[in-house]
């Protein structure tokens, strides 16, 4: 079975990219959503966290304080690499066990938005970017998220250019409006099923 892995930059559309993809009956792990995931279940990864970004980083509740701890990390790269060193290792572990319930599917998709920053790229048989101006992802976000401009800059500045993923990456997906977003799935899909 083939390992498919997305990404794209932040606003880019790679989720809702995704959502097409599970249209067609693909299996999609979604690595932003397993990190919150086991961030709040293992009890190892929560000390570790709390250790290191203080009791702060949880609410009394046991949830995510992710205002607290994204005001850290989006302005600090030294913390985001802390941060990321200690949660990617329990995402990896995630995704490894994910993908034995979905051995049947023709392919997978691992979506994530650090795919090549990461290194997990080199795990995955072929990557996708998800492109799109930087202009429409800022805007993108600070409407889906409610951010301010600079929040979004700080977020986006964090992350490898996109004209670099370009590079790295085997298939583009151009969600910048110009093109349907559909066939181009629907292309690929073809491949990575040989029909
Ligand atoms: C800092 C956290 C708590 C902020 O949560 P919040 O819900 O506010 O934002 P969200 O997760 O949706 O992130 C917003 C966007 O920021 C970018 N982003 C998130 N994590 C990272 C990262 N480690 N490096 C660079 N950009 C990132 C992505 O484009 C993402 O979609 C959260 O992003 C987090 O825990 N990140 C570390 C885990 C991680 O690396 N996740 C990404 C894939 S495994
Ligand atoms: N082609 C498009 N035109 C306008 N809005 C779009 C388009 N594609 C996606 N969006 C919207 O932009 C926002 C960002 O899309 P999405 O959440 O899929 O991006 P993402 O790449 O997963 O972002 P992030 O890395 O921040 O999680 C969403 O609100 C989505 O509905």
């Amino acid at each position: 079975m083939l390992k498919i892995g997305i990404t794209g930059n932040i606003g880019s559309g790679k989720t809702t990219v995704c959502r097409v993809f599970e249209l067609l009956g693909i299996p999609v792990f979604y690595s932003d959503d397993a990190a919150k995931q086991v961030m709040t279940t293992d009890t190892q990864l929560i000390k570790n966290l709390k250790q290191h970004f203080g009791n702060e980083a949880y609410f009394d509740n046991g949830t995510l304080n992710k205002k607290f701890i994204s005001s850290i990390v989006f302005n600090n790269a030294a913390e985001l690499n802390k941060l990321n060193s200690l949660v990617h290792p329990a995402v990896f572990r995630a995704f490894d066990a994910w993908i034995i319930n979905h051995t049947a599917a023709p392919y997978v998709l691992k979506e994530a938005a650090i795919l090549f920053e990461s290194g997990s790229y080199k795990d995955c048989d072929h990557t996708i970017l998800v492109t799109a101006p930087t202009p429409a992802r800022l805007q993108r976000v600070i409407e889906r998220d409610n951010i301010t401009i600079e929040q979004a800059e700080a977020r986006n500045s964090k992350q490898m250019p996109q004209e670099e993923k370009v590079k790295l990456a085997d298939y583009i997906i151009n969600n910048d409006n110009s093109a349907l977003v559909i066939p181009q799935v629907l292309h690929l899909h073809k491949l990575f099923t040989r029909q």
